[in-house]
């Protein structure tokens, strides 16, 4: 465990995160329920689609030969509607009625659409020629049974979705949500929307993180306050048992009141490293317990509001991301500064700024003030501008690494 002044580098926090992290257990669930959940098995079809050779268009049935000269005389012998097939064959000079979808009777290889032919009982005259396969949708054409139309480790789009139910699915293996524990700490909080008592704030950071978390794809389960005391605390972390991740906010610094991580360890929890080298974010600490032998991992934010989200959005979302068993990288970009930059600390500084992406290449701005408590300018803000220890004064032009904010 790193301890002290000893600053981890973020990408090897991050990096000490996801490599105890590993993918859930799966679990079926219904098609219903499926958008936004990630496939934990390719998905192989089970059905050619179409799985007959069916009509594109409402229409006649007939033998290409038979309309090769128009006009055309053919009778018609019989009607196949969608899921009503003729299962009788079709001969020279003869027609069948067909309407969209419905099968193609056998002796037919082409489609006449309706506006092409003059009707009179079952008397018709074809007025176009129709070439073999006109308006047939041949058996297997979209896919074919066996085919993988989906990879493992895909978040479940609507299309996904579609797709699985149009290849035999009833039900699409996913892997578990992770449950994620969410504890707001400190004696100065209040519940949204209760009146402020002398000190006290709104307690804000449980919301934010818990849209992140529904956002990424786990199941949030918010456990209220706990006070500044180890009962309180105690108490509060007992109620995660079971969740894959307990997330922190608040007390994870070296104040007097600062009880987290002694509670965590109480409670059976291994710390892996305490302070990074990341501005907002210095006081980050993760770890694990192992209870009923699976493991929960801790993640302990600062109290902050903007470095609780800007840190959940870094660390937590990917964690979750690995939990589920899919990738969830930060979408680096380059853009230039369209104002200078002071120079930077001994801490990597995600600076929230603004980008225009009209330009090329696209120009961005570190908003002036930075301070972790300013939450509005997080609101405001579109990306981070990622500005690496100790960087010297950089002028305007000067190239930066920028992460849009799509939390
Ligand atoms: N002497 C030092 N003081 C501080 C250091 C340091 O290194 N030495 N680090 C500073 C940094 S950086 C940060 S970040 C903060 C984080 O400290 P904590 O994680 O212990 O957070 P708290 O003190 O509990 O709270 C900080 C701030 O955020 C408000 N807060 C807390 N929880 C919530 C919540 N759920 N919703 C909204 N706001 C919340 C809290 O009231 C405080 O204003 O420490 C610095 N200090
Ligand atoms: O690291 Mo703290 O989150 O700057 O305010």
């Amino acid at each position: 465990m790193s301890l002290g002044m000893s600053l981890l580098l973020v990408t090897e926090a991050l990096k000490r995160i996801l490599d105890v992290a590993s993918t859930l257990e799966s679990e079926n669930v219904g098609l219903l329920q499926a958008r936004g959940r990630t496939l934990a098995a390719p998905l192989i079809s089970k059905l050619d689609n179409p799985p007959f050779d069916a009509s594109a268009m409402d229409g006649y049935a007939v033998r290409a030969d038979d309309v090769a000269s128009i006009p055309a005389s053919l009778t018609v012998i019989a009607e196949a509607g969608a899921g009503r097939p003729f299962t009788g064959s079709l001969g020279q000079g003869e027609a069948v009625r067909i309407f969209t979808g419905g099968r193609l009777p056998e002796g037919a290889d082409a489609i006449v659409i309706q506006e092409n032919v003059d009707a009179s009982g079952t008397a018709i005259t074809v007025r176009e020629t129709a070439a073999r396969g006109a308006n047939i949708r041949p058996k297997g054409e979209d896919f074919r049974k066996d085919d993988i139309l989906l990879e493992q480790g895909r978040c479940l789009t609507a299309r996904d979705v579609l797709i699985g139910a149009s290849s035999g699915h009833a039900e699409l293996p996913v892997v578990r949500k992770p449950v994620i524990a969410i504890l707001s700490t400190g004696d100065e909080l209040v519940p949204p929307g209760s009146p402020l008592g002398p000190g006290q704030i709104s307690a804000s950071n449980a919301y934010g993180l818990a849209a992140i978390v529904e956002a990424a794809g786990a199941e949030a389960r918010v456990l209220g306050i706990a006070r500044d005391t180890f009962a309180s605390l105690d108490e509060r972390i007992a109620a995660s048992d079971g969740a894959d991740i307990l997330v922190t906010s608040g007390g994870a610094s070296v104040g007097d009141h600062d009880l987290v991580r002694p509670a965590l360890e109480k409670a059976g929890a291994k710390l892996d490293f305490y302070k990074i080298a990341m501005r907002p974010g210095k006081p980050l600490f993760f770890g694990s317990r192992v209870q009923n032998g699976s493991t929960q991992h801790c993640l302990g934010l600062p109290g902050n509001p903007v470095s609780a989200m800007i840190c959940a959005r870094v660390f937590l979302v990917p964690l979750i991301g690995r939990l589920l068993g899919r990738e969830t990288p930060f979408q680096a970009l380059t853009a230039v500064l369209a104002e200078p930059l002071p120079a930077n600390g001994p801490r990597e500084h995600y600076m929230r700024g603004l980008l225009d992406m009209s330009e090329s290449p696209p120009r961005v701005v570190a908003f002036k003030s930075q301070d972790s408590g300013l939450i509005k300018s997080l609101q405001r803000a579109d990306c981070l501008v990622v500005i690496p220890a100790n960087t010297p004064a950089q002028p305007l032009g000067s190239p930066v690494k920028v992460l849009k904010l799509d939390i």
